[in-house]
């Protein structure tokens, strides 16, 4: 086994390590408001809107002209490729909107999930094939950072060793290319909370995950200091009899990160899951609060636990957009908190109130 490879050059580490370390700064976390169309489709219909280009651009619009205190606690938001070439009523590009509130454009570059053949249902992820040349195309629109989604199940015989060394490797291989091409990857191997598992059983597969991961990304000598970790918080499934508390998920999420996650990896921004948005809020902050070693930043990268209340409020009438960028403002304050451990719970009841935000069987 050789171990010879050569380091990128200092220019682009420095540049990676910077744009990385900015996204996690202290108080803030990221949007994912990198709905794929299909995905987008089934939360506008929720409001009995259509799923038109003119819709999902009125909707991004909303959540990009709130007032540019949001960037107190939002730091980047992911797009999705339609999204970063659209523009706001008046002709401004999304993306300088986003550049006037100081906030880093990122953008989604896989192509989404495929069936692994032979196997129990599970998937991998594709878009490898024009991904350099995307992401050098990317880099010159301005985004800063990419992400690309992987997804594994908990089921009796999965997540299988075929699904969990494939999804290593396409995130690895993914990684290594953003980073030649001076974007951060965020690695995002998504363990579904889909199953009535208990919290146990989801932090081991959690914790074999992760450390195929981390292999990977070592054999493809990605620089670590120039990426993020989009994790799911390890929980119990969805369908299991008793809830864990905050704590109980503090635990198991931060034991799991801990044996795990090299202390290179500058920061982690927990994706929700399914999760209530108060849910989500309330087990972030109480991970940070969590007493034990933590070396990179504990943050979020949310879609749905930050844009449920604004789309209920918005409900795609104008005369409500107002409101809905309030909802916005109050769910990026109090998960910005929760990065310090700050939150207090039930202080930042939302129009979507505990919703529950899973979506059983969601083809991703
Ligand atoms: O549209 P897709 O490809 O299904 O993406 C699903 C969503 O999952 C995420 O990775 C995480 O979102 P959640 O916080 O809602 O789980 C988002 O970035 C993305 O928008």
């Amino acid at each position: 086994m050789t171990t010879y490879f050569t380091y990128p050059p200092v220019a682009l580490q420095n540049e990676l390590r910077s744009i990385a370390e900015a996204i996690v700064h202290p108080g803030k976390g990221i949007l994912a408001a990198d709905e794929s169309i299909g995905t987008m489709g089934k939360r506008l219909e929720k409001i009995g809107l259509q799923n038109t280009e003119e819709n999902r651009r009125k909707y991004r619009q909303l959540l990009f002209t709130t007032d540019k205190s949001v960037a107190q606690h939002i730091s980047a938001v992911i797009l999705f490729h339609e999204t970063l070439y659209q523009k706001a009523d008046d002709g401004t590009p999304f993306t300088q909107l986003l550049r006037e509130r100081g906030i880093i454009p990122g953008i989604k570059v896989d192509t989404g999930v495929v069936p692994l053949f032979g196997s129990e249902d599970e998937c991998t992820t594709q878009g490898l094939d024009d991904l350099g040349k995307r992401c050098a195309q990317y880099k010159k629109d301005g985004c800063q950072f990419a992400k690309w989604r992987c997804v594994l199940k908990i089921g009796k015989n999965t997540p299988s060793y075929q699904a969990i060394m494939e999804n290593a490797n396409v995130l690895a291989r993914y990684a290594a290319t953003c980073q030649a091409n001076g974007l951060v990857p965020i690695v995002e191997p998504e363990v579904l909370i889909d199953g009535d598992h208990c919290i146990d059983r989801c932090q081991k597969v959690s914790e074999t995950v992760l450390a195929a991961v981390y292999k990977a990304l070592n054999d493809h000598h990605v620089y670590l200091e120039g990426t993020l970790l989009k994790p799911n918080m390890v929980t119990q499934g969805q369908a299991h009899k008793t809830p864990s508390s905050s704590e109980e998920i503090a635990r198991a999420t931060v034991t799991a990160l801990s044996r795990t996650v090299p202390a290179a990896v500058p920061g982690i921004t927990f994706l929700s899951g399914g999760q209530s948005e108060e849910e989500a809020t309330v087990n972030l902050n109480a991970i940070n609060r969590f007493n034990a070693k933590k070396p990179w930043a504990l943050s979020f990268s949310y879609g749905r636990a930050l844009q449920a209340s604004v789309l209920s409020a918005w409900g795609g009438k104008d005369a409500n957009v107002k409101t809905a960028q309030m909802e916005f403002m109050k769910r990026a304050k109090a998960n910005g908190e929760a990065t310090l451990g700050k939150y207090a719970t039930g202080s930042a009841a939302g129009h979507a109130g505990k919703e529950g935000l899973f979506v059983k069987d969601h083809k991703y």
